[in-house]
């Protein structure tokens, strides 16, 4: 009789083993204990904390995690140290078997260092080509992001910093994003610039509904989910536990145009907007059929690689291996890159997943 634990590991490994795409990812929040200890060497600041309490479980709540995002943003403030991360999170990630990556960063004006928004942006795109050519085995796209605490005028400067960067890179830059503190500002002042960006061919990663903002979540979705290449990060107060309340018209929009959501499951735990890992939203949209991708929000931040959030996500809703085989081919209808790129993931998953047992 095996015991739980060889069970467990087991299915951990499975979890590893499995070839995977990460979706929602920020690039400062993707960190490493390695990664930082490198950070600390060229120079950035820790305040006065220590590396230990730059982990979420020392920070919970979600304004906790707010406060951690800026420590760890300071740093990363130079050239060097944006190129450095950028290349050890993708590393980390071809690591965790994760064939195709989508990493999205807030592009930063910092006049101390001479680092310019499109300096930034520029500097990610360096770490991912040299990736490439390292041979590693993982395709990357980059989504850049606008902060919402920032404002229209600057989120108006990210598009056409992300147009300008996706035609030169050939589609390296492949979409945008709009993430930040949902306490602040009104997602829906964003919907020309959601529009505008579509329109221009960025893809769009929206961060929506991950707290009960009911009336910006209606606004967007009514405005972009039929006309945008629209996926939704978090989603949790999308579906119907409100029922009765006038808001079954976020689910039903959802539903009607397929909009993918990205489930972070362990940064929804750690940030207390969802109780426990059993009423996970994620459950409720799988069992309908309904696009939902497991993805990390931070590996470093929440601690949880994506082979963690997969093997969670197993143990919790009971999926076996051969459901999780059949699952992680159908993330790739969910990557913005083009059905070229899907078919050839396509046949690079199922090869590998039909060696797995
Ligand atoms: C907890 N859930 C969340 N909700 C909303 N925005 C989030 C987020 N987690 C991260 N970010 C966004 O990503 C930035 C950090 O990475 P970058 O410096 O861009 O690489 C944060 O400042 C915030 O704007
Ligand atoms: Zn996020």
């Amino acid at each position: 009789m095996m015991d739980e634990s060889e069970v467990s590991l087991s299915l951990l490994e499975f979890c590893h083993q499995l070839p995977k795409v990460e979706l929602h990812a920020h690039l400062n929040t993707s960190y490493s204990v390695d990664s930082l200890h490198e950070l600390i060497a060229l120079g950035g600041q820790t305040g006065d904390h220590s590396i230990e309490e730059l982990h979420i479980s020392s920070h919970k709540e979600i304004d906790g995690s707010f406060l951690l995002f800026s420590k760890i943003q300071q740093l990363v403030r130079t050239e060097e140290a944006v190129y450095t991360l950028t290349h050890r999170v993708i590393t980390e990630f071809a690591q965790d078997n994760v064939k195709y990556l989508e990493l999205r960063s807030t592009p930063k004006e910092i006049p101390e260092t001479g680092m310019t928004r499109e300096l930034y942006i520029r500097t990610m795109l360096r770490a991912v080509k040299d990736c490439e050519r390292e041979g590693l085995d993982i395709v990357v796209r980059l989504l850049v992001s606008i902060d919402r605490r920032h404002g229209v005028k600057v989120g108006e400067l990210t598009v056409d910093l992300a147009e300008k960067l996706m035609k030169e890179s050939g589609g390296l830059v492949i979409g945008l994003d709009l993430s930040g503190d949902p306490r602040v500002g009104n997602a829906a002042d964003f919907i020309p610039i959601l529009l505008d960006a579509h329109s221009r061919g960025l893809k769009l990663a929206v961060h929506l509904a991950e707290l009960p903002l009911y009336e910006e979540t209606k606004k967007v979705l009514r405005s972009c989910a039929a006309k945008c290449d629209l996926r939704v990060g978090h989603g949790t107060y999308l579906h119907r536990y409100d029922q009765g309340m006038g808001h079954d018209e976020m689910e039903d929009l959802v539903i009607k145009e397929k909009v993918p959501i990205e489930a972070c499951i362990t940064s929804n735990l750690l940030t207390m907007t969802v109780d426990n890992l059993e009423q996970h939203h994620f459950k409720y949209w799988l069992d309908k059929s309904h696009p939902v991708v497991l993805c990390t929000d931070g590996k470093g931040v929440y601690g949880s690689k994506l082979t963690e959030e997969y093997f969670k996500a197993a143990e919790a809703f009971a999926l076996g291996k051969d459901r999780l085989k059949q699952y992680v081919v159908s993330t790739i209808d969910y990557i913005f890159d083009n059905e070229q790129m899907k078919e050839q993931l396509r046949t690079q998953f199922r090869a590998a997943v039909n060696t797995l047992q």
